[in-house]
């Protein structure tokens, strides 16, 4: 390790969408010669290496994740539970802190980097050397902005400017939502926000994946409201895998035109009741394309299979799939076939879409996905969001299939506006210094942090 490199530990939340993000920041960090101990549950090593192209520099520290009543035996990830067990798994992953107190002893880092486990400051106390906390939120800024100020508006605290450009209007579906966010416990005895209140307030720094360009001044406005400099990692644009598209998918979409196949992927999280699992299917089917939905299995069912509409997998034979298993969406995105992109608008899938040649339907389901996909939808209009029931939040097949059909059907002018803008944001995304200059400036910063 030359004199100017840092040791980090990295620490994120027991989900996909955290570690995979904070992974690929892990090597932007590794290809400025610093050197990351990454912790991680044991289990998800395998869904992991792939992704570390910095083997000599990034060490994943793999740690047990402690079982809690409720849980199934083995649950690491929130990929293996509901959502409504996100709870259960947050408990666990609070009870890891003792273990990771004596890894950080050991190992001794300048720079944790941390996101829900608002205690790891307090550790960092004992261990003998300067140590910096970084809280990094993979989660977008605007999202982040959003929650702070809806906090203060209620107490009658609007001291700091809230950025106009985030003004957003919720539907009622979409702001008990945001309420849960604020009130529902997250782990024994603290909600969501308090966690995050927490984490901000001891932390030394915040930073965010994301850019000014496009997330506008957000990160300033959470960083006056803790007032804590604030560091943005840019874009942190996925590395491409090391490993190739697996056979079969590459085989079968191979046998589509090019930009005719929709992809469907809702993340890591979210299991759909089994209504809104057969509308998404049968809405897929009404368009007429061709497509591949990466779901789970929908609520009390162990296989997608067993929870289609009846006669779906004879009629759609041949040119539709529904796969209940993990596939490796940033490869499945580059290939040609795939020509519309339904995601959830996850903070890793949004870049990953965003990048992409994809046409844009949006079909969000929590808080920080509903801002997102306002953004993406209402300011950028480069996609279009799944029409859904002010009250109740429903999405119908008609509704799935008429969002799909406006963004490919080439004659259509909502679809050609989404497609110019959606260009224009993967230029920004991919111009030449953009990812470079942000990464530099954040390496920069985090060595002005440890002065
Ligand atoms: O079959 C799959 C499914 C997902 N992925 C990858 O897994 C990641 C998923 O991340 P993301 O899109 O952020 O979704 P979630 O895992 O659902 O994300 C959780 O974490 C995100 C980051 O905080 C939040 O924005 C989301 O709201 C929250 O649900 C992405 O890189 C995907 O490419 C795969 O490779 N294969």
């Amino acid at each position: 390790m030359d004199s100017s490199s840092i040791h980090i530990a990295m620490y994120p939340w027991f989900a996909m969408g955290h570690i995979i993000a904070y992974l690929h920041l892990a090597n932007k960090l590794a290809n400025k010669g610093n050197k990351i101990s990454f912790i991680i549950p044991k289990g998800t090593k395998s869904k992991l290496v792939h992704f570390n192209h910095f083997p000599n520099l990034i060490t994943f520290v793999p740690i047990n994740v402690p079982h809690v009543h409720g849980l199934p035996h083995g649950t690491e990830t929130t990929l293996d539970i509901p959502f409504s067990s996100n709870t259960l798994l947050m408990t666990a992953f609070d009870i890891t802190q003792k273990e990771i107190e004596l890894i950080l002893v050991e190992i001794k880092p300048s720079i944790v980097f941390f996101d829900t486990a608002f205690w790891l400051p307090n550790l960092t106390r004992n261990l003998g050397v300067k140590c910096v906390t970084v809280l990094y939120w993979v989660i977008t800024s605007p999202s982040m902005s959003f929650i702070e100020y809806t906090v203060r508006k209620c107490d009658g605290n609007g001291e700091v400017e809230f950025p106009a450009s985030s003004s957003i209007k919720l539907h009622a579906h979409e702001g008990r939502v945001v309420d849960a966010i604020l009130k529902n416990e997250f782990g024994i005895g603290i909600s969501f926000y308090e966690r995050i209140w927490r984490a901000s307030t001891m932390a030394d720094a915040i930073g965010f994946k994301g850019c000014r360009e496009i997330e506008g001044p957000n990160a300033d406005y959470v960083g006056n409201v803790y007032r804590k400099p604030v560091l943005l990692s840019g874009p942190v644009l996925p590395e491409p895998q090391t490993s190739a598209l697996e056979e079969k998918w590459a085989l079968w979409l191979g046998k589509f035109k090019a930009g005719s196949v929709i992809y469907v992927a809702l993340g890591s999280e979210w299991i759909l009741q089994q209504n809104q699992f057969q509308e998404l299917v049968l809405g897929l089917e009404l368009t007429g394309f061709p497509f591949l939905a990466a779901l789970k299995p929908p609520l009390g069912f162990e296989s997608v299979e067993a929870a289609l509409p009846d006669g779906f997998k004879e009629r759609v034979q041949g040119r539709g799939i529904v796969h209940g298993g993990w596939v490796q969406q940033t490869l499945i995105l580059k290939h040609p076939s795939i020509g519309c992109f339904i995601t959830h608008c996850g903070s890793g899938s949004m870049i990953e879409a965003l990048v992409s040649q994809c046409q844009l339907v949006l079909l969000p389901n929590i808080f920080d996905q509903i801002i997102t996909a306002k953004l993406i939808s209402t300011t950028f209009k480069a996609g279009v969001e799944i029409r859904r029931g002010e009250e109740d939040g429903l999405f119908s097949k008609e509704s799935v299939s008429e969002a799909v059909m406006t963004v490919m059907n080439e004659e259509s002018d909502v679809g050609k506006e989404i497609k110019v803008n959606h260009t224009k944001l993967r230029s920004l995304l991919l111009s030449e210094d953009l990812e470079s200059t942000y990464v530099h400036c954040f390496n920069h910063k985090l060595h002005e942090l440890l002065g």
